[in-house]
């Protein structure tokens, strides 16, 4: 099996585990790119099953994969609160601070986040680290401002391409893709939080409850101890 097979398995395995956790009746949170899309996939074959849940998406390509697959995917614009959400990250450390947002989708993913009453990121052994750093951290920015912001991020800042043309995220917004140092990545994260002209960030400090990191087929349960959302 090549590394990528062993990578895919793995985060088929900690999907599994995170999807375990949901009962029935709940409101889960779907969250995006290539470990969620095996959550979704997984959640589903429950569902199929006779789980009877709701969901909200965190992009629409997650709502699209999680309605052709029969799961009742509701409009989060109408939804206060979530029970469960599961999600990707590119980065997890032990204290459960995560990059998120290689897809694109940081923004919504930390506002359903925060309306989660458990988040649960799931990834293969590969996104694990002792702390988080060795990844740059996606930064959304309003189109008014890109330019400012670029300016006071620095030289680090690349705003991120598809080809030629420069990406937009599911809510219409650039994205610059910060290199920055993270050894304090509380004062990172509040810096961009105060910055004018950044809506999100893919710094998650506080909304991860709990991790599954799978390698080779093990699966590791990192959970926080005390979260008050
Ligand atoms: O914007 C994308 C999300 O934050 C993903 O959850 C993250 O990039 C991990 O994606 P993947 O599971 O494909 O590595």
């Amino acid at each position: 099996m090549d590394q990528q097979d062993s990578a895919d398995r793995d985060k088929a395995a900690a999907a599994a585990a995170a999807v375990a956790e949901v009962e029935d009746g709940m409101l889960v949170g779907l969250g995006t790119g290539s470990t969620a899309a095996h959550a979704i996939r997984l959640l589903a074959a429950r569902v199929a099953d006779g789980l009877r849940i709701t969901a909200v998406a965190t992009s629409h390509a997650s709502a699209e994969q999680a309605r052709a697959a029969g799961i009742r995917v509701l409009d989060f614009a109408q939804v206060a609160r979530v029970d469960l959400t599961i999600d990707g990250a590119d980065r997890i450390d032990p204290r459960l601070f995560a990059i998120k947002g290689a897809g694109g989708a940081m923004l919504r993913e930390k506002i359903v986040a925060a309306a989660s009453d458990r988040m649960v990121v799931i990834a293969d052994g590969s996104k694990y680290r002792q702390a988080i750093g060795d990844a740059s951290v996606p930064v959304e920015v309003l189109p008014f401002a890109l330019a400012s912001v670029a300016a006071r991020l620095g030289e680090g800042a690349m705003l991120r391409q598809v080809g030629r043309a420069p990406y937009h995220t599911d809510n219409g917004n650039p994205v610059l893709d910060w290199n920055v140092t993270l050894d304090d990545p509380r004062a990172v994260a509040s810096r961009l939080d105060a910055m004018p002209g950044v809506l999100g960030h893919g710094l998650f400090l506080d909304q991860v409850d709990a991790a599954y990191v799978a390698q080779d087929g093990v699966v590791t349960r990192l959970e926080q101890r005390s979260r008050s959302h």
